[in-house]
């Protein structure tokens, strides 16, 4: 099945090019399409927006991921405003941004948040999520991954996620176990559908 990866985020894509590799899927880029403006107010909503975008457009499945990071003493934000956390340009930016917010902070508790969702051009939608459970850092460790992983150390670890393989934070994170979902779900093809309607 040829299916279109909807999303410009490159540490996205190498993960999910990686934890899919099993599949036999033939992954595509975007191949230049614009994703829409993620005006939802939820992972689900947001993944449905950048996902169907593509499925309608390139009339294939599509696949995008939404997440974010929940921050225990700052009442779950940035969470789906992730990417433009304190409206810092980078990924660098966002990081100390987050550090200074939680300077003297006892309470390091965050969690991520991933919602993967595969559409077909027909409008269905299958929707996966995960999540992983951790602390953050005074400061960053390990030049691997991706956004805030250098500064998130996963609870039962002692390393940041940047200090780990792709292969090791799929084995853990929110979005490897997003995904592992989605493997399962399409262990022998794609899954039945639920009747309209019906429970
Ligand atoms: O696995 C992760 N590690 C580190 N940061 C992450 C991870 N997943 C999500 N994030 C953060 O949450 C943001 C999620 O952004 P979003 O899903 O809206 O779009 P994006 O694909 O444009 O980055 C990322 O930009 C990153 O800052
Ligand atoms: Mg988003």
């Amino acid at each position: 099945m040829r299916v279109v990866v909807a999303t410009g985020n490159a540490g996205k894509v190498r993960e999910i090019a990686e934890a899919l590799g099993g599949l036999g899927w033939q992954l595509e880029g975007l191949g230049g399409l614009p994703l829409p403006e993620e005006t939802g107010t939820t992972y689900e909503e947001n993944a449905a927006l950048k996902a169907c975008a593509a499925a309608v457009t390139r009339g294939l499945p599509a696949l995008a991921d939404d997440s974010g990071l929940e921050v225990a003493a700052l009442n779950g934000q940035p969470g789906v405003y992730s990417a433009r956390f304190g409206n810092r340009a980078s990924d660098t930016e966002r990081n100390l941004y987050l550090l200074e917010k939680l300077r003297g902070a006892a309470d390091r508790r965050a969690r991520f948040v991933s919602v993967v969702i595969l559409a077909y051009p027909d409008g269905h939608l299958e929707t996966y999520r995960g999540e992983l459970t951790g602390t953050l850092l005074e400061g960053p460790r390990g030049e691997n991954g991706f956004g805030y992983d250098p500064l998130f150390v996963p609870d039962g670890e002692t390393r940041t996620l940047a200090e780990m393989t792709v292969a090791e934070k799929r084995a853990i994170s929110h979005r490897g176990r997003a995904l592992a979902a989605l493997i399962e779900a399409h262990r022998n093809g794609p899954p039945a559908r639920e009747e309209a309607g019906g429970e």
